[in-house]
């Protein structure tokens, strides 16, 4: 990933994202995808409990598998979240020039990634580093959460 990332505040309606891999991980993605009402399909052998949940409550597809190039066809965004080394070389061989992806599990086949966010007054916040330091902009966003409310 580049150590510089344009800050661009997207519209995720009903916009297709595959996530490779069903773990806590994915988990916390999803979850922030499904507040911006993105058409979430996970791929993944094994589900956690909470995904479990929203693909039960249909607000995710499932495909019970591993993740292979066919499922990246028709995604607009695809997460990285295996963390198995197989599937990341699967993704960064096949992804088309245009399609974005976030390596949460390996920043080096990414070309986004998820900024810590709150939304104050109307107004969204983001912190990003640039780079890989998710510890350092969530410091950065308590800071800024703390700062923001004294006023
Ligand atoms: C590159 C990036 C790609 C991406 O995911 O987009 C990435 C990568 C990695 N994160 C790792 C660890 C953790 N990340 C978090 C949390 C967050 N991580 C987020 C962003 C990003 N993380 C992107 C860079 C952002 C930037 O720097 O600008 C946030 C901001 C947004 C979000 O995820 O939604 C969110 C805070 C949101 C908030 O609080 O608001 C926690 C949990 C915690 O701290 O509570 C843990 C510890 C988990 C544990 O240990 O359990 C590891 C190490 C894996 C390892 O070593 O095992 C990698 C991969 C690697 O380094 O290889
Ligand atoms: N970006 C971030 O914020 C963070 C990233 N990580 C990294 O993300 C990775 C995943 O972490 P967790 O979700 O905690 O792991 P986990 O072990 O809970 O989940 C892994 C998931 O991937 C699935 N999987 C395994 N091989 C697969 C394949 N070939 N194709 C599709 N799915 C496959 C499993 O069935 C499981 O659902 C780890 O490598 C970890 O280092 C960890 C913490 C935070």
């Amino acid at each position: 990933m580049s150590d510089f990332l344009f800050p661009l505040a997207v519209n995720l309606d009903r916009a297709e994202v595959v996530i490779i891999g069903g773990g806590s991980v994915a988990e916390r993605k999803a979850g922030k995808l499904l507040e911006a009402n993105a058409a979430v399909t996970i791929v993944a052998p094994e589900l956690s409990g909470g995904l479990k949940k929203l693909w039960e409550e249909n607000k995710v597809g499932w495909k019970q598998k591993e993740g292979e190039p066919e499922d990246l066809k028709n995604a607009w965004l695809i997460i990285s979240a295996s963390g198995d080394k197989a599937a990341q070389q699967m993704i960064a061989g096949h992804k088309h020039p245009w399609q974005l992806v976030n390596g949460a599990d390996n920043p080096s086949i990414g070309n986004v990634a998820f900024p810590a966010s709150f939304k104050e007054d109307g107004v969204q916040i983001s912190v990003s580093s640039g780079s890989n330091k998710p510890a350092s902009v969530k410091e950065w966003k308590h800071y800024l959460q703390r700062l923001v409310k004294k006023q």
